[in-house]
């Protein structure tokens, strides 16, 4: 028997000569290929295997990641024979854009099996079923419970709390930020006896299926070393990328955390590419995945104030005594580095952190004025208050002469009976925590601040 192929059917059997230096065959074999359905489209082994499999014994699926073709093989001829006569052109059951499929014979199918890179950056670690289903359950129930208060974002949205970034100041504040839900409380307990590291900024967002989140770097100026995120609900592909060629998709299930450190944090961007589906790697090959509605709670942790204040010539990789020139062209090459034009690394925030540095040191007037001010700021640390307090608010049952007041890390504010009660001062005064570098704010009896 021959088979006659139409004009659009000889244009896929060049593509394929083209593309994989395949045959199409003008008599049956064992092999066919599906030319208008494949990963790209959509089409998941499971529904290839279920409008073909009752023609008789499939040997090979063949699935080609970003292509929208794939092949199948059959035991026997007449097996494929039967398919072919059955499906092609025909209405398959399958949905939309998959409902009808057109076939060629083929001499051969692709050999390799393709494999998707499956490499991992440095420092970044998932650990599956980080929460068992029913504590899954249990998180969802309060999300959904409590997802007032959320904001939209173009593409997702999104709940902070603990912290918020203030995008006027450039930093995060939490007096404008609900508190960590009790709710979350035992996966901290579970992080901190993982990494000994406990979070207090946390951030949860919702995808539809379709919505994702840009490539970035989470702020190195205001988060410290680890960045986590625990999925929920849906399984999903997370893309990491470094300068321009090196990208890795990292499929990320449900219940699991990842982990963020090192080179994994710092030097490659994350984010997830807003699609349906994603493409996965399975035992038999390459393979699709449907999106569900994805929850993602990120884990932070701020960078107490004093951290974050970075030194004009550290940004520039220089000190007080280096020379105009080298600054000058230490400024080039990092702005080269972090430039958004430049490269998928780069951050907004180190760009303009690198043209603040250089638009204060390359101006000599400025730079004398910012040499003055460093040498004043071991005088003046800025410190970053907590809470304002009237003495009333402060708990009496420390010790007999001193009052104290909780802090959010756990520690303890103290202060000294004898420096707030009949005192004949106007003014207000600054008490430390015992464990943090947060300070309240004491008014005193007399005082007229009112904040
Ligand atoms: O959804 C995620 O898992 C990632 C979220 C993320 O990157 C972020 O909130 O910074
Ligand atoms: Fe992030
Ligand atoms: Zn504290």
């Amino acid at each position: 028997m021959a088979v006659i192929y139409n004009k659009k059917m000889e244009m896929y059997s060049s593509m394929l000569k083209k593309d994989m230096n395949i045959e199409a065959s003008y008599s049956p074999t064992t092999n066919i290929m599906v030319c208008n359905c494949g990963l790209v489209n959509g089409l998941s082994r499971k529904a290839l295997k279920q409008v073909f499999y009752q023609y008789g014994e499939i040997k090979y699926m063949i699935m080609i990641p970003h292509k929208s073709y794939c092949f199948i093989s059959f035991a026997e001829v007449e097996e494929a024979t039967s398919a072919f006569n059955n499906v092609n052109g025909k209405y398959n059951g399958l949905s939309d854009e998959h409902k009808i499929f057109n076939l060629i014979f083929t001499v051969s199918i692709p050999q390799t099996i393709i494999k998707l890179s499956t490499a991992c950056p440095d420092g970044l670690e998932i650990i599956e079923n980080f929460i068992t289903e029913k504590e899954e359950y249990f998180i969802l129930e309060y999300l959904n419970e409590n997802w007032s208060g959320s904001s939209s974002m173009k593409h997702r949205q999104v709940k902070h709390y603990g912290y918020e970034f203030d995008y006027d100041h450039n930093g995060v504040r939490y007096d404008t930020c609900e508190p960590i839900p009790k709710e979350f409380e035992f996966i901290l307990n579970a992080i901190y006896l993982r990494l000994k590291w406990r979070p207090d900024q946390i951030t949860v967002n919702k995808y539809l299926p379709g919505q994702g989140i840009p490539n970035h770097i989470d702020n190195i100026s205001v988060f410290d070393e680890y960045i986590l995120s625990l999925s929920l609900n849906s399984d999903i592909n997370m893309e990491f990328r470094k300068d321009l060629f090196k990208h890795n998709s990292v499929f990320i299930k449900a219940k699991s955390l990842l982990i963020m450190s090192g080179e994994s944090r710092y030097e490659w961007t994350h984010g997830i590419t807003p699609r349906k589906m994603d493409l996965i790697s399975t035992v038999d090959g390459p393979d699709v995945v449907y999106r569900g509605t994805r929850f993602s709670i990120t884990f932070r942790r701020v960078i107490e104030f004093t951290k974050v204040k970075k030194d004009l010539y550290e940004i520039l990789g220089c000190d007080k005594t280096t020379p105009f020139e080298t600054l000058k062209d230490n400024y080039k090459k990092l702005l080269l580095k972090v430039h958004p034009d430049k490269s998928v690394l780069s951050s907004s925030a180190a760009c303009a952190e690198l043209n603040k540095a250089w638009s204060v040191l390359k101006d000599s007037d400025l730079k004398k004025k910012y040499d003055e001010e460093i040498e004043q700021s071991d005088i003046n640390t800025e410190v970053t208050i907590f809470d304002y307090l009237n003495i009333s608010d402060l708990e009496n049952n420390e010790t007999e002469d001193t009052f104290s007041y909780k802090c959010r890390c756990g520690g303890k504010f103290l202060v000294p009976k004898s420096m707030v009660v009949n005192v004949d001062q106007t003014e207000s005064l600054l008490f430390p925590c015992d464990d943090c570098s947060l300070f309240v704010e004491v008014m005193l009896p007399n005082s007229n601040v009112s904040k």
